[in-house]
């Protein structure tokens, strides 16, 4: 279980296990993917994060009706309690679905019934809507129209995909509509871009939280206003390991990030891919890392700090996080 934490990056199509790709292509009566589950789970040796990209949208086909969103949520939710989850920000990628036929309706209802009964597992949740940044602009407008009559379910916009070549500066004017909708904003960046991706998503799409920015550190006065402005960071540790971005967990770079006082949070990203769900992610950086119970219980309590909750809420969670002790 370990500390209680808010979960702020993971995309809730990263979620989706092997065996619920099977499941779901036998109900739907869709091919599956492979031949077998550990035909496809073979296929999750990942050079970058295009190559993932590939086999994650691939698998994606057999998730068709609001069940089956629900029930892909579901499944992370449970999982998620497991992990000492509290709170969850959930990313999902609608232009994937829009793409192949599949309503807005169906993605957010679905997950919007797992995440009303998660409350029953003690976990709160809200859904990021994600643009696709290698896919016009001008989709990613159509996405966030059909998105208005839901936007009591979501809390933010998010900006994802294959990051290299696709800046922010793409998106300005969709994230600056999302804003005057009262969503709140986070994008990717500084996982395989460089540090002026960061830039753009602070200074042109107004960002509250940046996801990975872990290449951040090729710039020592980004890092400088990072942690002057305190702009939390989603860092998802086992992800960067599996799509190359460091070559083992001892070389990745959060301790780093957390010397030079950043507002650092531990992430699973894509749970179903990588190796592991968030406390997967936090034992990996405890025992890769050498980190103390003091650094987990700060990373937790940072992970509350940069969520979307109500400051009163947050107080509460982060006293929970302060005072936790392995058992
Ligand atoms: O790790 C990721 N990076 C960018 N886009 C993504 N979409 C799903 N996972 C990812
Ligand atoms: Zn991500």
């Amino acid at each position: 279980m370990g500390v209680p934490k808010a979960e702020l990056h993971v995309h809730i199509e990263g979620t989706l296990e092997p065996e619920l790709v099977f499941d779901l292509a036998r109900r739907n009566g869709v091919p599956a993917p492979a031949a077998s589950v550990e035909e496809l789970r073979a296929r999750y040796r990942f050079t970058g994060l295009r190559s993932f990209l590939d086999v994650y949208y691939a698998n994606m086909a057999v998730l068709l009706t609001e069940q089956d969103f629900h029930d892909l949520a579901a499944a992370y939710f449970a999982r998620a309690a497991e992990q000492g989850v509290r709170h969850a920000e959930v990313f999902f990628d609608p232009q994937a679905h829009l793409s192949r036929g599949v309503s807005m309706a169906t993605v957010v209802q679905g997950l919007a019934a797992a995440a009303d009964e998660a409350r029953h597992l003690g976990i709160s949740a809200g859904l990021i809507l994600c643009f696709l940044r290698d896919e016009p602009a001008a989709s990613a407008a159509e996405a966030l129209r059909l998105a208005e009559p839901f936007l009591d379910r979501i809390v933010a916009v998010g900006l994802d995909s294959a990051e290299a070549g696709h800046p922010p500066s793409g998106f300005v004017d969709v994230f600056a509509t999302a804003r005057d909708m009262g969503l709140h904003a986070v994008a990717h960046a500084g996982e395989e871009g460089p540090p002026e991706y960061v830039r753009e998503a602070l200074d042109l799409l107004r960002v509250e939280r940046v996801d990975h920015g872990v290449r951040s550190l090729e710039d020592p006065a980004l890092i400088a206003r990072l942690r002057d402005e305190q702009v939390p960071l989603t860092v998802c540790p086992l992800s960067n390991v599996r799509l190359r971005s460091v070559d083992t967990i001892s070389e990745h770079p959060l301790p780093r990030l957390m010397d030079e006082g950043l507002l650092v949070t531990v992430n699973s990203d894509d749970p179903a891919y990588f190796g592991g769900y968030v406390a997967d992610n936090f034992a990996a950086v405890r025992s890769g890392l050498g980190l103390s119970d003091a650094d987990l219980r700060l990373l937790a309590a940072n992970s509350f700090e940069a969520s979307f909750l109500p400051e009163d809420r947050k107080t509460e969670l982060i006293a929970e996080a302060t005072g936790w002790s392995p058992a």
